[in-house]
This record gives C-alpha cells, sequence and structure tokens, in this order.
C-alpha cells in the first residue's frame, strides 16, 4: 500500500470510564472500590477505527487530550510520525504516573506513555487495514497461545465502611489475609481459568507470613512456577534475610527492595533470579541496571514503555543483556488484555507467563468472545487488528459509573486510611 492511500487520522475520541474493583491490598495501601480506564478511538478517513486503553486517572487524560489534537491527518503507519507529533504537543509536560508501584516519574516516561495509548489504535487500524492481525505486523506470531500467571491479592471482603454507596456490588470472594486464604484464591483461580503459575503481591504483611503462604502455595500447587512481588517494601537487610528462604521455591523473585543499587546488593546474595517493574521501567534505567546487575528479569509494559515498538526494543534490549522477560500488569480491561496478548504471542524471548488483573475485573467494554481462557492461556484473539469490537452500551454504561464514582485518580494510600487512619506509608515498610 502506498503512503498515499494509508488512513489517515480524522479524529481521537477518549473516553474515561471506571470499573469495579475489588479491596486489593499492596505495598501503597488497598485499591480503591473503582478504577479508572481510558478508552481511546483513533478514527480515519477510510471509515477505519483503531482501538487503544490507557490509564484514565486526571493527569494521564490531560496529556492524552492534549496531544490527540496534534494527529490529524497522520497516517496510522507513521509511528515515527505519531512519536514525534506527541512530544511536540505535550512540550515540557509535567511528569506523571499512575502509581508508585511503576517506578519512578520522569518526563521521558510521561511522554511514553502518552505515545503507547495512541501507537496501539494506529496498529489496531494497521491491522484493520490491511487484514493482518497486530502480532503480525510486530513480526508473526511465535505463540499462538499467550500463558499467562494468576495474579494472587491479600484483600479484604468488602471495601472499607464509607468508602462505597449502599448499592455498591462487592464479589462473592470473600477475605485472603493468611496462607490458607491465599491458597483458596489461588485454587479458585487455577480451577477456573486453568492458570498454570501463581504470583502472590506482597510487601502487605511481614516478610515471615508472606514467606509463609510461598510455602503453603508450593505444598499445594507442587508443580507450578510461583513468584513473589513486595514492591520494594522491604529493605535490602529484609531481602537478605528472606530470599534464603525463598531459594528453591520462586521461579522469581520481583522487586524485593528499591532502586538498582539495593537490588543489586540483593542479587549479590541470593541465587534466586531478581525481577523488575520498578527500578527499570524506561530506557534511560538500563544502563545503570545493566552496569550494577541489579535485574535478571524485566517486565514490560507497553502502557509506560511507550507502546509495541518499544517493547520489541526492551525485548532485543534484554536479549543483549541476559535477561529474562515477562509481563506487568495494572488493572486493566479487555482492548488492552487484547494488546498485551499480541505484542507477547510476537516477542520470541518473553517466555516467562504474563501478569493481568483480569480475574479481578468484573466488568468490560468489548463485545464477549474474543478472549477465551484455555489452561491459562489466551489465544491470539481475531483475524485483524487487536482481533476485539467496542460493545457501545457498555461503555456508555461504564462512563457514567465514571461520572458519578467521583474518583479521578488511583489513591491507595487515601482509601487504606478509610479503614485506618493512622496508617503511613513507609518506604519501606520491612
Ligand atoms: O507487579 C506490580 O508491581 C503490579 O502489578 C503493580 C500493581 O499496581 C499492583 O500492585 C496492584 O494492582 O495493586
Ligand atoms: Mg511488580
Amino acid at each position: 500500500m502506498g503512503s498515499t492511500s494509508a488512513p489517515k487520522i480524522t479524529e481521537v475520541v477518549i473516553t474515561p470510564v471506571a470499573v469495579l474493583d475489588p479491596p486489593l491490598l499492596n505495598a501503597s495501601g488497598v485499591h480503591q472500590p473503582y478504577q479508572l480506564r481510558a478508552v481511546i478511538e483513533v478514527h480515519t478517513d477510510a471509515g477505519i477505527t483503531g482501538l487503544s486503553e490507557a490509564y484514565g486517572d486526571d493527569p494521564t487524560l490531560a496529556n492524552l487530550r492534549k496531544a490527540a489534537p496534534a494527529l490529524a491527518g497522520l497516517s496510522v503507519f507513521d509511528v515515527n510520525g505519531l512519536t514525534s507529533r506527541v512530544a511536540l504537543a505535550l512540550g515540557k509536560v509535567t511528569p506523571t504516573n499512575l502509581t508508585e508501584l511503576v517506578g519512578r516519574v520522569s518526563r521521558e516516561k510521561t511522554v511514553a506513555q502518552t505515545v503507547g495509548a495512541f501507537e496501539v489504535a494506529c496498529y489496531d487500524a494497521q491491522g484493520r487495514a490491511t487484514g493482518q492481525r497486530v502480532c503480525d505486523l510486530l513480526g508473526g506470531a511465535v505463540r499462538e497461545a499467550v500463558p499467562y500467571s494468576a495474579y494472587l491479592f491479600y484483600r479484604w471482603a468488602v471495601h472499607p465502611d464509607g468508602a462505597t454507596g449502599p448499592d455498591y456490588p462487592d464479589d462473592d470472594w470473600g477475605d485472603a489475609l493468611d496462607p490458607d486464604g491465599i491458597v483458596r484464591q489461588a485454587r479458585r483461580l487455577v480451577d477456573t481459568y486453568g492458570f498454570g503459575s501463581l504470583k502472590l503481591k506482597g510487601g502487605v504483611f511481614e516478610p515471615e507470613a508472606e514467606a509463609e503462604a510461598i510455602e503453603a502455595l508450593r505444598e499445594a500447587f507442587p508443580e507450578h512456577p510461583l513468584r513473589l512481588d513486595p514492591n520494594a517494601n522491604w529493605s535490602v537487610a529484609t531481602s537478605q534475610r528472606i530470599a534464603p528462604r525463598l531459594e528453591g521455591l520462586l521461579e522469581y523473585l520481583e522487586d524485593p527492595t528499591g532502586g538498582n543499587p539495593g537490588m543489586a546488593e540483593v542479587a549479590r546474595s541470593t541465587s534466586l533470579p531478581l525481577a523488575t517493574n520498578m527500578c527499570v521501567t524506561a530506557f534511560e534505567e538500563v544502563p545503570e541496571a545493566a552496569r550494577l546487575g541489579s535485574v535478571s528479569v524485566v517486565l514490560s509494559d507497553h502502557h509506560y514503555w511507550g507502546g509495541f515498538r518499544a517493547s520489541l526494543k526492551l525485548a532485543g534490549i534484554c536479549e543483549t543483556f541476559d535477561w529474562g522477560m515477562s509481563m506487568h500488569s495494572n488493572t486493566h480491561l479487555g482492548i488492552s488484555l487484547a494488546a498485551m496478548t499480541h505484542l507477547a504471542a510476537a516477542v520470541p524471548n518473553l517466555t516467562y507467563a504474563c501478569d493481568t488483573h483480569s480475574p479481578w475485573t468484573r466488568e468490560d467494554v468489548i463485545q464477549p468472545g474474543a478472549l477465551v481462557w484455555d489452561k491459562g492461556s489466551l489465544a491470539v484473539p481475531g483475524s485483524e487488528g487487536l482481533g476485539v469490537e467496542l460493545d457501545r452500551d457498555a461503555l456508555e454504561k461504564l462512563h457514567r459509573q465514571y461520572l458519578e464514582c467521583g474518583v479521578r485518580s488511583r489513591d491507595d494510600l487515601s482509601a487504606m486510611r478509610l479503614k485506618d487512619p493512622a496508617w503511613e506509608r513507609l518506604n519501606p515498610r520491612f
């Protein structure tokens, strides 16, 4: 196809939505009753529309809205043009981030987040224009089914008093606050989805209690690879105390402590591979990690690395430094899940099962049937583009929920203080 006949962007529509979210505990506090996402539609003069999904907090929305008008007239194939137009439109943008749990903020990362949000929609449009799947545009599928891991969370049964209205529909998972609760949760996730590996979100309770939960998981699931992610809520000394107990139990220990120097100290004292989505989260952080030897697995995430092409670049870096590659998730909907699946299908060295928050998200904006769980994996959806279609009624409903719920940014700390007003975010806590 010559560039003159390539679909050109005519309009970008950004719709914020709010989705029900359970009270999942982490190092920063607890999830609010609603998580925010932005649904992006990139319309073209060819009548084709590309879809994408991004964070939906106020600062992200402001950046998306600031950059969107600059895309008018751009070919959906011109991803380099997209990158430079977004950077120019954002100018000296204020660095923003969704949560401290995905590493430090920087201007580079803020621009990358915005580029990535539109880039995914452009790839979807490219696929729809050419009759190709996104994974084929990214180099071809090296796997037709992408394995995901069960994402286990300590959690309460219900949100704290005052966090929700009287009609808020709590889920039926109950609480999980000790090893038995975590094993019970894992059993249900494995039985329902067939997950073949398990990740426990840690950094919540005393590290010994979390190690005990890992031991209980090992006993209950002798064959499942296990991971623990304390989100940098352990000091170096604590990490060095606990890591030996976890050796032989975990396939990797994710972000036990904060920063590349601290991670490097821990790495030197344990045989456990250390993984991260906190100290290597942008290209500018790669040289220090490589120099110090702080990590051996990097969790990619197209939402903040800058989209598909940036993720392929990261894959090359991982290969160069002999780092394993996995995939991180924040709460997301089906458009992002499709994007994650196409990307993971096309990256040969992304050999670890990917993270997903899917089981915790009871609502969606896509039409059902495109993403079907089978033995903990998702087959690459569709025959062109991302392979998912918007459910307009659901989009409208979740947008209305956004307008009514009052949540405008992610704030796990304030959510936690509804239960315990004296709760402090200690960094690290343990
Ligand atoms: O692997 C991670 O660090 C995450 O998944 C970060 C997320 O924000 C997770 O902790 C959460 O949803 O609470
Ligand atoms: Mg992590």
